[in-house]
C-alpha cells in the first residue's frame, strides 16, 4: 500500500490555496508525460474551495486534455445547487475552455434514471470503464476527497452496505445520514484505483476522524481511512483537523 503523506497549513485559505496549486501541478505534469489527465472531484467545502482557487490561478492545464469524472453525487435534479457537479462547474468548470464530452457528471435525478439510483450507479460504472482503457475502471491522476466528521467520504459513511462494498465501483445510497438521502458514490475499491488520493480537510470538527483515518482505524467505522492511492495518499489538512495528530 502506498506511503501516508500529512501536510499541515495554518489555516483553511492557505489549505485549499495550496491544495489547488499541488492540483494544477499534477496535472500539468500527467498532461506532459501522457498528453492528458484524469481527476475525480469531490464536493463539499474544502472540494469547492480548491476548485475556485484553481480557477484563479489555473497555470498551463489544457483543459482541452483533462477528464473529469466525481466520487459522489447527492441524485437530485439537473441544475439543483445541492448537486457536486453544479457546484463545481460554478466554482471552475463554467469559466475554463473543458471539452464537454470529457466532464463525465453522474447521472440526474431527472433524466433517464428517474427514482431509479441502482441504475444510474450502473451506468456510471459503464462510464468509468469506458475510459479505462480495457480496465474496469480508469487510474485517475487525482481522487479529490472532502471528508464529514464522522469519517465519511465520497457518500460512503460509517457502517453501510456501500462502505463495505468489495465488489462494484459505484453504488447507490438511499439513506444518507447527511442530506440528501439518495446519492451515487465510487466505493474504496473504486477510490484504490487512482494514483494519488488527496483528503482535503479542515477544521477541528474533523479532528477526531482525521487522527483515527491516520492511525488505521477499520474503514467500516471511518471510511477515509481505507482511501488510499496506488502511488500516495495525502492528507491535506489545517492546523485545526490536524490538532489531535501525535506529533
Ligand atoms: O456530502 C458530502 O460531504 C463530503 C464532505 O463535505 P465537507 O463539506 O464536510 O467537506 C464531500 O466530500 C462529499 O463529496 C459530499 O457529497
Amino acid at each position: 500500500m502506498s506511503d501516508i503523506h500529512v501536510e499541515v497549513h495554518p489555516d483553511t485559505a492557505t489549505l485549499v490555496t495550496k491544495a489547488a496549486e499541488r492540483f494544477v501541478a499534477t496535472v500539468v505534469a500527467a498532461q506532459k508525460e501522457r498528453g492528458s489527465a484524469s481527476v475525480v472531484l469531490t464536493g463539499g467545502g474544502t472540494g469547492i474551495g480548491l476548485l475556485e482557487k484553481v480557477r484563479e490561478n489555473p497555470g498551463d492545464i489544457d483543459w482541452r486534455a483533462i477528464d473529469i469524472f466525481w466520487g459522489d453525487e447527492r441524485f437530485l435534479p439537473a441544475g439543483d445547487p445541492e448537486r457536486n457537479d453544479v457546484q463545481a462547474r460554478a466554482a471552475l468548470l463554467d469559466h475554463v475552455d473543458v471539452d464537454p464530452d470529457r466532464v463525465h457528471t453522474m447521472p440526474v435525478a431527472d433524466g433517464i434514471y428517474e427514482n431509479d439510483p441502482e441504475a444510474a450507479a450502473v451506468a456510471y460504472a459503464q462510464v468509468l470503464g469506458a475510459h479505462a482503457d480495457g480496465r474496469q475502471v480508469p487510474v485517475f491522476d487525482v481522487h479529490l476527497l472532502g471528508m464529514g466528521g464522522e469519517g465519511h467520504v465520497n457518500s460512503l459513511f460509517p457502517d453501510t452496505d456501500a462502505v463495505r462494498e468489495e465488489h462494484r465501483f459505484v453504488v447507490a445510497v438511499t439513506d444518507s445520514p447527511k442530506p440528501p438521502p439518495v446519492r451515487v458514490t465510487l466505493t474504496l475499491p473504486a477510490v484504490r484505483h487512482a494514483d494519488e488520493v488527496w483528503l482535503v480537510v479542515s477544521g477541528d470538527a474533523k479532528a477526531e476522524a482525521v487522527a483515527a483515518a491516520i492511525a488505521g482505524a477499520p474503514p467500516v467505522e471511518i471510511p477515509a481511512s481505507g482511501a488510499r492511492g496506488l502511488s500516495a495518499t495525502r492528507w491535506l489538512l489545517d492546523t485545526s483537523a490536524a490538532s489531535l495528530l501525535p506529533n
